[in-house]
Formats: structure tokens, C-alpha cells, sequence
């Protein structure tokens, strides 16, 4: 596995940061043997396919100290895990409706001792609380998407960039997405250079 990847990419990290993302690593290949929650091939691609592509998302918008951010259906805590890494002062809720994802979750949490991650098995429709963004990947189509998270972004924002939606998706969005005429689409293969990022995106939804 390559972990230079995220050190080329993210220079600055603190040895912390570097201690957390290797720790991953590990604890991902353990706990994936007995809750399968990453798929076998990319389980060797750990670093390129979850680690990196979920910071793809800090490429496009950084998290201010003290904001909230909820990641859902995340799985096995993607884009979430990596992304409370890198921003150690920022609070994340990862949810999912399905517990031994959450477990698995839970376990990388106490694993690499992270402070600033809650996990919660539910689903995201009985979440209560607003947050800042809204982070996700492949979990369900945007419309679908942004009814079960209404009501739940801030309408005061904290950053330049208006509350919303971060959402990590691939190929062509044009239909999923002709409704929404303020979204915004960046292309990860400006900022990552691997073949895996060629049709990869962050979708940027602002609230209304
Ligand atoms: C394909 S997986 C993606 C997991 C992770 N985000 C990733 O990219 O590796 C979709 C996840 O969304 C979860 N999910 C689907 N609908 C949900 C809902 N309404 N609330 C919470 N989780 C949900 C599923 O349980 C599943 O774990």
C-alpha cells in the first residue's frame, strides 16, 4: 500500500496526522478480514482508492475549526475518517443505517484514538442536528439524497462557501443533476494525477 501518496499530495500534515493515516493501514486490513466493509481488490488500493479519493474532497473546501460536518452512509468511514484527519478541529458524525459498518467504524476510531468522530448507526432521515456540510459517496442519487438530509445544513455559514453538500461521485452527472442549477461540479484529475481520478468529481451543492 502506499501511503507516499497522501504524504505527496497533503505536505503539510503533523506527525500525528501521518501516525493516523498510517495507522489506517492496519486496522483496515483486521478489521476488513472479519466485517467486510472495503472490497477485497481495494483493500490493497486502500490508500489511492478511500484514503486519497476521500480527501479529494478538502481539495475543494477546507473546514474551519469548530464546524460540524455529517458523512453519510459511510460505510466502513468514507470520506470521513480521512477527512477528520486532516481536520483535526472540526467535529464529524458518520452515520450508517447498517451497525457492523458502524462497528467497523467504531474500531478505527478507538484504534487510531481519534477525538473529533462520533459513529451512529441510523438512519441519516432520523438524524437530528445541523451541520455545516454534508459530506458523502456513493450512497444514493441527488435527489433521493438531498430529501433525506433536508433541514439538516445550517443556514449560517462559517466558511466563504455557502453550507451544503460535498459529494463524491463519477462519470456523467448531467442527468442526475439537471435540476439543480446553482451545483457545482470540480474534476478531481486537476489535483490527482492517478488514471482511478479521470472521471472522478466532487459535487458541490449549496443550500438554498
Ligand atoms: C455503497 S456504500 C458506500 C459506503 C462509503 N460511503 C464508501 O464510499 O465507501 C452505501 C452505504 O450507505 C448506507 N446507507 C444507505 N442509505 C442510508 C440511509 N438512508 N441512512 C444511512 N445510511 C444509509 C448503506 O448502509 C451503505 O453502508
Amino acid at each position: 500500500m502506499n501511503i507516499d501518496l497522501i504524504f505527496n499530495y497533503f505536505t503539510s500534515l503533523t506527525n500525528v496526522q501521518r501516525q493516523h493515516f498510517l495507522a489506517l493501514e492496519m486496522l483496515y486490513q483486521d478489521w476488513n478480514k472479519k466485517i467486510n466493509v472495503v472490497s477485497r481488490k481495494d483493500i490493497d488500493e486502500l490508500y489511492l482508492r478511500h484514503v486519497l479519493h476521500s480527501l479529494g474532497i478538502a481539495k475543494i473546501q477546507q473546514f474551519n475549526e469548530g464546524s460540524k460536518i455529517l458523512d453519510v452512509g459511510t460505510g466502513g468511514g468514507f470520506p470521513g475518517i480521512p477527512l477528520a484527519i486532516l481536520f483535526p478541529d472540526t467535529h464529524f458524525m458518520l452515520v450508517d443505517a447498517i451497525g457492523k459498518k458502524i462497528k467497523v467504524v467504531q474500531e478505527v476510531i478507538d484504534g487510531t484514538k481519534l477525538k473529533n468522530v462520533t459513529a451512529v448507526h441510523s438512519r441519516v432521515e432520523d438524524i437530528e442536528g445541523q451541520f455545516d456540510f454534508i459530506v458523502s459517496r456513493a450512497v444514493a442519487a441527488m435527489p433521493t439524497f438531498v430529501h433525506w438530509t433536508k433541514g439538516k445544513i445550517k443556514k449560517v455559514s462559517s466558511h466563504e462557501r455557502k453550507n451544503g453538500i460535498l459529494y463524491l461521485k463519477g462519470g456523467d452527472l448531467s442527468e442526475e443533476l439537471k435540476d439543480y442549477r446553482t451545483v457545482q461540479v470540480f474534476e478531481l484529475s486537476e489535483y490527482f494525477k492517478e488514471e482511478f481520478f479521470e472521471t472522478k468529481k466532487v459535487v458541490y451543492l449549496p443550500l438554498k
